[in-house]
């Protein structure tokens, strides 16, 4: 229905879904197949952060670099190849052509459900109407009693002296630039600067990570970070922990950054300087205020476990309402929303396991409790450990960093959480999710029957070994 007044057109939906990422594309998809007449306001790129600039970029090129990588330690399997180099043309234009695959797949998923695409910016005009001029330079007051935000993140520049103006490149910027760093400076030792630092390191730029903290990944064990923290060394990477950047300059060759750490001031120098500080939540131009919904100190809008706002009819889902910030949870909440509009099937965010999977080589992956987790609440747990240098398989395809550990409950068997730092280690955590997810106990993995030799099998070692208690004196349950 379309009125003619002043102003905007003035356009009334059964549903509004601003930004078309993980959720809100599937989202928006689902609900029109169900009948409602749904407007999808996009302002880039369907398929959102994932698909054009985050996930799929970035785990195509890390495939190039694996096989880079893979190349140069041929000899070591007595295969002879020369020496190795690298078409940076070639690696980029892959990349490219699987981002553009993935997002006209997304592209015509919409078309084909039926769903009204708007190619513009949507900000709120009152709680369920929203202004978007579109590209042909029309503006549309749009109104719809439903409304769904899924404006994501973006990254977050932190506030140092001459960051802005010196050509720094956050993760977007670096995806598209079309010449190979000589020394590449991460600014960040997060998943962005780990995943990029290791890709450009075995790509055979020199690589530099400054990392604020004293070490890498402060939520994961110590035994686990010195495994990582040691592969990524040997790959090439190079660390300052502790350490701040007091200010960055542009010099003919590139960049200077001033770090200020314990040790006092230092000078680092760099052909190119990644910004991977950490995101921001796309909701400073949205106008929320014109809609009432709550946002806390960082911007991030606040939901309840239904991920409604505290304006009725008004959703928030993925990254945008501050996190847990991967695909499968944005995906997820997708779900949970579907599954009460349309089933009647009420799913709460706290139901949910959140695994996550850092894409270096070897692999980071995570459910549940870690050791010092179950250490801190004081549980009656056993930790199992087992080192890849000892599973068959990695052995054999000589690929043998890292460890998994697995945290077990003493009185129920059950497992409470898993790390995997090896190859394919998201692989091999999704069986122990699994487990978790089916009540499957720690004794059943132990016995049960996996095909040889693969990683999987390993659980049978992994559980066979003779745990460690988490500290009793600190055991209070
Ligand atoms: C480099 C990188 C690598 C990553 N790798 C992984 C990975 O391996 N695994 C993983 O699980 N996660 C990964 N992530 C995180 C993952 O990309 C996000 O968690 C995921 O995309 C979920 O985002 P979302 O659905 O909340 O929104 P997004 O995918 O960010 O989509 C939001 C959309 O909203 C649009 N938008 C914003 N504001 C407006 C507005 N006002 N009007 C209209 N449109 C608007 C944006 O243009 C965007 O398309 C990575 C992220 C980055 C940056
Ligand atoms: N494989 C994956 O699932 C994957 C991959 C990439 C990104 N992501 C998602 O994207 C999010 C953003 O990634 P990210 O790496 O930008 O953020 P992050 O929060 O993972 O890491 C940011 C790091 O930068 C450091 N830092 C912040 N300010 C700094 C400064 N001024 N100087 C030095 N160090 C500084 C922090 O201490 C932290 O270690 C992640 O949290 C994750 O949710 C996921």
């Amino acid at each position: 229905m379309t009125q003619n007044t002043a102003g905007p057109e003035q356009v009334h939906r059964d549903v509004i879904v601003i930004g078309a990422g993980q959720a809100g594309g599937p989202l928006a998809g689902a609900l029109a197949r169900s009948g409602r007449c749904v407007s999808l306001i996009e302002r880039l790129h369907v398929g959102g952060t994932c698909v054009n600039e985050g996930c799929t970029p970035t785990k195509t090129i890390i495939a190039s670099a694996r096989v880079a990588h893979l190349a140069r330690q041929a000899e070591q399997y007595g295969v002879n190849t020369g020496a190795v180099s690298v078409d940076f043309g070639r690696v980029q234009a892959r990349k490219n052509a699987v981002v553009e695959s993935f997002r006209s797949g997304s592209v015509s998923g919409l078309q084909e459900a039926g769903v009204e695409v708007i190619m513009g910016h949507a900000r709120f005009a009152s709680s369920h109407s929203v202004v978007v001029t579109n590209r042909a330079g029309t503006p549309q007051e749009i109104h719809a009693p439903l409304v769904f935000i899924n404006t994501g993140t973006r990254p977050r520049w932190p506030d140092i002296p001459g960051l802005r103006d010196c050509g720094a490149l956050d993760s977007t910027g670096l995806l598209n630039l079309g010449v190979q760093p000589e020394h590449l400076v991460i600014l960040g030792g997060g998943y962005i600067g780990l995943e990029f630092g290791q890709v450009y390191a075995r790509l055979g730029s020199r690589v530099t990570i400054v990392e604020q903290a004293e070490r890498l990944a402060i939520k994961e064990d110590l035994d686990v970070v010195a495994a990582l923290t040691d592969a990524l060394c040997e790959d090439g990477v190079e660390f300052h922990f502790g350490q701040k950047a007091a200010g960055v300059r542009r010099t003919p060759a590139g960049i200077e950054l001033t770090l200020a750490g314990p040790q006092g001031k230092q000078i680092l120098a760099g052909s190119h300087l990644l910004v991977a500080a950490g995101r921001t939540a796309n909701t400073d131009d949205l106008n929320l205020a014109a809609a009432g919904v709550e946002t806390d100190d960082h911007g991030n809008i606040v939901v309840d476990e239904h991920l409604r706002t505290n304006v009725d009819g008004i959703y928030a889902l993925g990254d945008v309402k501050g996190g847990p910030a991967f695909t499968h949870i944005s995906y997820d909440d997708f779900r949970i929303v579907r599954d009460a509009l349309l089933h009647g099937r009420h799913r709460s965010v706290h139901d949910r396991l959140v695994p996550y999977t850092v894409f270096t080589d070897p692999q980071l992956a995570r459910v549940g409790l870690n050791e010092t987790q179950a250490r801190e609440k004081g549980l009656r747990a056993q930790v199992y450990t087992l080192p890849m240098s000892r599973v068959a398989r990695a052995i054999e395809t000589g690929e043998i960093r890292g460890l998994m550990k697995a945290i077990v409950d003493e009185e129920t068997d059950l497992i409470l959480g898993a790390t995997v730092l090896g190859v394919d280690g998201g692989e091999v955590l999704s069986v122990l999710q699994m487990a978790m997810m089916g009540g499957v106990s720690a004794s059943a993995v132990r016995d049960g029957v996996f095909s040889h030799p693969t990683l999987s099998e390993s659980l049978n070692n992994l559980f066979m070994g003779t745990p460690v208690s988490v500290e009793p004196e600190q055991a209070a349950r």
